[in-house]
C-alpha cells in the first residue's frame, strides 16, 4: 500500500476555486482532523461521492469556507480514497489549506503522482496516463482528439489485441516443444502465419503514422527566410493576423528570431521569422544572420521569401543554395507592385505562391500549399484513425516489428519452428513496454515528470 499524497490541482494564481486533493488511505482520516461539515455529520458517515459543504480549521483558526468532495476507492481516480478540498481561489488560500493537510498526516505528490498511482494501481495502462498528459499540454483540436482517443484506450486495445496473436503464436510453439511428437520441424499452421502478418502490417502503419503524430503533437517547425527587405516580418504578421513583428521599409529590421504558433487547420505551426540574410558589419545584425541560417537547417518547413518587384540578386542566389529542397515553398511576395523578378535560377523551388504581405493578397493559398507540404506524403487514409505520437511508442513497436520480421526469415529458411521462441518473447515484450505491463522506475521517472503537479 502506498503513504497518502496531497498537492494543490488546478493553477497557481487568483481564481475562482483552488483544489487541494489527497489520494490515499488515510485521505479521509486527515479531513476528518481538518474538516466540519456544515451538516454536523462525522467524516465517516459523509456519502460516497458527495459533496460537502463546511469549513477548514487549523485547531480553533478558521481556514477558509470549502466544498469536499468524498470518493472512496477503489471506484475513483487513483483507485484510492480521493478527498478533493474546494477554496477559495487565491495563492495564499490554498496554499494554506495544503500545508495543514501535510501537517495532518500527507505527503506532498510529486509531478504526476496522482496519475502515476492509477497506472500502478491498474485503472490505466501507461498509454492512457500518457495520454493525460498530452491532453493537458494540448494546443489544437485535432492533437487533443489523439489524445481523448488514446486515453479511451485505443492504444491500449490495438497493442493488446496484436499481443495476443503473437500469444497464439507461441502457444502453438510451447505444445510443439513440450511434444516433439508433433514435430518441430512441420511448418507454422497457416492461421498463425497470418497472426504474424497482422502484427507486421499494424506495426507498420502505427509506425509510420509516428510522423504525422509528432507534427500534431509538436507542430511544424517553419523558418521564414529571405534576403533584407523582402516581407518576412509582414509574411508573419499576415499569418497570424496582428502586427507581430516589426516591419520598416529598412533593411535589416529584423534582428532576432521571432516564434510564434498558429494553428492551421489543427496543426501548430511553430513560425519563426528570421533575420534577413546578408553580408553586414553589424554584428548584432550578424549573429542574427548566423542564427537565420541554422534555422535552415533545423526547420522542419521552409518559406524561402523573394521579392517579385525587383530583380534576382545575389543574396537571393546565396540563400537558394543553402536551402534543402525538400522541405521549401517558394514565397513570391509585393505582387502588388510591377513584377521584375525572375526564378528561373531559382531551381531548387518547384513552386512559387505569389502573394502580398502588404495588401493579404494570395495568403489562403500560401496556408493551402503549407498544408499540402504538411499532409503529403502522410497516410491521409481517413479509415485510420489510429496514430501514434510518441517516440517511445515508436521505438517499441519497431522492435516488434523487427522480432516479427526475423521470425519470417526463419520460417523462409525452413528452419525448426523452436527457433522462434526468443523472437516470440522479444516481440510481446516490447509491446509490453508500450502498454506498461513490462516498466522500470527509470522509465515511469521519465514519463511522469514531464507531468504537472497535482495531476
Ligand atoms: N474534480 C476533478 N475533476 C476532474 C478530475 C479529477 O480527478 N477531479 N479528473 C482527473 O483527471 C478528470 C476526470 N477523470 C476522472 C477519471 C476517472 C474518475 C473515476 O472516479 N473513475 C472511477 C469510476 C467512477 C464511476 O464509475 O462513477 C473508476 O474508473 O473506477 C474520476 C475522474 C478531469 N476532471
Ligand atoms: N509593396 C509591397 N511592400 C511590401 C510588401 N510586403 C512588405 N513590404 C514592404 O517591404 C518593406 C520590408 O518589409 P519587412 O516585412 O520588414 O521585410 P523583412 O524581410 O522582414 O526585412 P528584414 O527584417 O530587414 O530582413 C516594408 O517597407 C514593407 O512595408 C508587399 O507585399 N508589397
Ligand atoms: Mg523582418
Amino acid at each position: 500500500m502506498f503513504d497518502t499524497i496531497a498537492a494543490i490541482s488546478t493553477p497557481r494564481g487568483e481564481g475562482g476555486i483552488g483544489i487541494v486533493r489527497m489520494s490515499g488511505d488515510e485521505a479521509l482520516a486527515i479531513l476528518g482532523k481538518i474538516f466540519k461539515p456544515v451538516s454536523g455529520k462525522n467524516i465517516e458517515d459523509l456519502r460516497n461521492f458527495s459533496i460537502n459543504y463546511g469549513h477548514i480549521y487549523d485547531g480553533d483558526t478558521l481556514i477558509d469556507e470549502v466544498m469536499v468532495s468524498i470518493m472512496k476507492g477503489p471506484k475513483t481516480y487513483t483507485k484510492e480514497d480521493i478527498v478533493e478540498i474546494n477554496c477559495h481561489g487565491g495563492y495564499l488560500i490554498t496554499e494554506k489549506t495544503l500545508e495543514l493537510v501535510l501537517k495532518s498526516g500527507a505527503r506532498i505528490a510529486e509531478q504526476g503522482e496522482f496519475t502515476r498511482r492509477a497506472f500502478l494501481n491498474g485503472r490505466l495502462d501507461l498509454t492512457q496516463a500518457e495520454a493525460v498528459m498530452d491532453l493537458i499540454h494540448g494546443k489544437t483540436d485535432t492533437s487533443i482528439s489523439l489524445s481523448l482517443n488514446q486515453l479511451r484506450g485505443d492504444l491500449k486495445k490495438q497493442i493488446l489485441h496484436l499481443k495476443k496473436l503473437i500469444l497464439d503464436v507461441a502457444a502453438h510453439i510451447n505444445v510443439v516443444l513440450d511434444y516433439p511428437e508433433e514435430g518441430i520441424d512441420d511448418p507454422l499452421p497457416e492461421n498463425l502465419v497470418d497472426n504474424l502478418k497482422e502484427v507486421l502490417d499494424t506495426s507498420n502503419v502505427l509506425i509510420s503514422s509516428y510522423d504525422k503524430g509528432k507534427m500534431i503533437k509538436e507542430g511544424v517547425k517553419t523558418a521564414i527566410v529571405g534576403k533584407p527587405n523582402v516581407g518576412k516580418s509582414s509574411l508573419l504578421n499576415s499569418i497570424l493576423r496582428e502586427e507581430r513583428a516589426i516591419v520598416t521599409h529598412i533593411a535589416g529590421t529584423t534582428r532576432d528570431m521571432i516564434e510564434e504558433v498558429v494553428n492551421l487547420k489543427g496543426i501548430p505551426l511553430v513560425l519563426v521569422d528570421t533575420a534577413g540574410i546578408r553580408k553586414t558589419e553589424d554584428l548584432v545584425e550578424n549573429i542574427g544572420v548566423e542564427k537565420s541560417k541554422e534555422m535552415i537547417d533545423k526547420a522542419d518547413l521552409i518559406l524561402f521569401v523573394v521579392d517579385g518587384s525587383r530583380e534576382l540578386s545575389d543574396e537571393d542566389i546565396k540563400i537558394h543554395d543553402q536551402i534543402n529542397a525538400d522541405k521549401v515553398i517558394g514565397i513570391m511576395n509585393k505582387i502588388d507592385i510591377e513584377k521584375k523578378l525572375d526564378t528561373s535560377k531559382l531551381t531548387k523551388v518547384g513552386k512559387w505562391i505569389e502573394i502580398s504581405a502588404k495588401e493579404n493578397l494570395g495568403i489562403d493559398d500560401m496556408e493551402d500549399e503549407i498544408y499540402r507540404f504538411v499532409v503529403s506524403g502522410q497516410v491521409e487514409d481517413s479509415s485510420q484513425k489510429l496514430i501514434i505520437t510518441n517516440v517511445r511508442h515508436k521505438s517499441a513497436l519497431e522492435k516488434t516489428n523487427d522480432a516479427v520480421r526475423n521470425i519470417f526469415e526463419t520460417i523462409d529458411m525452413g528452419l525448426p519452428m523452436d527457433l522462434i521462441a526468443v523472437d516470440l518473447k522479444e516481440a510481446t515484450d516490447a509491446l509490453g513496454e508500450v502498454t506498461g505491463e513490462i516498466s522500470t522506475e527509470d522509465l515511469l521517472d521519465h514519463v511522469f515528470s514531464n507531468f504537472c503537479v497535482g495531476k
